[in-house]
């Protein structure tokens, strides 16, 4: 299956990506980016608590069991919460590049349902750059980690600054994260200054 979309495949001359030299080493936990992101954040009850670790390469897997408050048809898992896995685990590679950068377009293939109670086996990596533009694609696969592929994504992110989120946060939650030493070590390791 290929995607449908030009803006979600590298140009011929973009670059191949490059893995940080300090990014987490192979098999380490990623981290959560933000405690209570719906993604990947420990603090958020409603969230799907996806736990990425880094590959080899500029790569990342993680496991997301299907609960029954995901579902969309009985007993199968809704397709926008399957899109958010994969969004997360695409944005997971963050940590791999060691770069800040938020989707642009995420294209996603719905290949088989999904039941509630599997796990999915969840991988994504970078496959080129050019200048803010990072493409990057991702899979799901049932019955593990070689199980057959249920969902897939290509995604286009773009790089941003600290700044972005600076300005267009609600104030509320921003004020609580700039106060936090956790979210400002991170901001540090991303080699920004919020
Ligand atoms: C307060 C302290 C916080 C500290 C945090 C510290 C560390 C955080 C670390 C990591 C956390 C980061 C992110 C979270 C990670 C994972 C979560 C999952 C991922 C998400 O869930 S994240 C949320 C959903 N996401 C958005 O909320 C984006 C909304 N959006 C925008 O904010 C703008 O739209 C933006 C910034 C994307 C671009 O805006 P912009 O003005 O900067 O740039 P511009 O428009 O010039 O685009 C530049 C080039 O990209 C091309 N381009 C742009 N968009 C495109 C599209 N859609 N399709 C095709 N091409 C596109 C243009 O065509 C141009 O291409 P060219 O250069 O060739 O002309």
């Amino acid at each position: 299956m290929s995607a449908t979309n030009t803006a979600v495949q590298p140009p011929a001359d973009a670059a191949a990506p490059v893995r940080h030299p300090e990014a987490p080493a192979p098999g380490e936990p990623v981290g959560s980016h933000y405690a209570n992101c719906f993604g990947c954040g420990p603090d958020q009850p409603h969230g799907l608590h996806l736990a990425a670790r880094a590959g080899e390469g500029v790569d990342i897997t993680a496991e997301f069991t299907v609960r029954p408050e995901h579902q969309g048809a009985p007993g199968l898992a809704h397709g926008g919460v399957l899109a958010t896995a994969l969004d997360e685990a695409l944005g997971a590679l963050n940590w791999i590049l060691r770069v800040i950068s938020v989707t642009g377009r995420l294209e996603t293939d719905y290949l088989r349902p999904v039941p509630v109670g599997s796990v999915l086996h969840l991988s994504a990596r970078v496959t080129a750059r050019a200048g803010r533009k990072i493409y990057a694609t991702a899979e799901g696969r049932l019955d593990g980690p070689d199980g057959p592929v249920a969902v897939r994504a290509d995604a286009l992110f773009i790089e941003v600054k600290v700044d972005h989120f600076i300005e267009n946060g609600r104030q509320e939650e921003i004020q609580a994260v700039m106060h936090d030493p956790d979210v400002r070590r991170q901001a540090r390791a991303f080699e920004v200054n919020p």
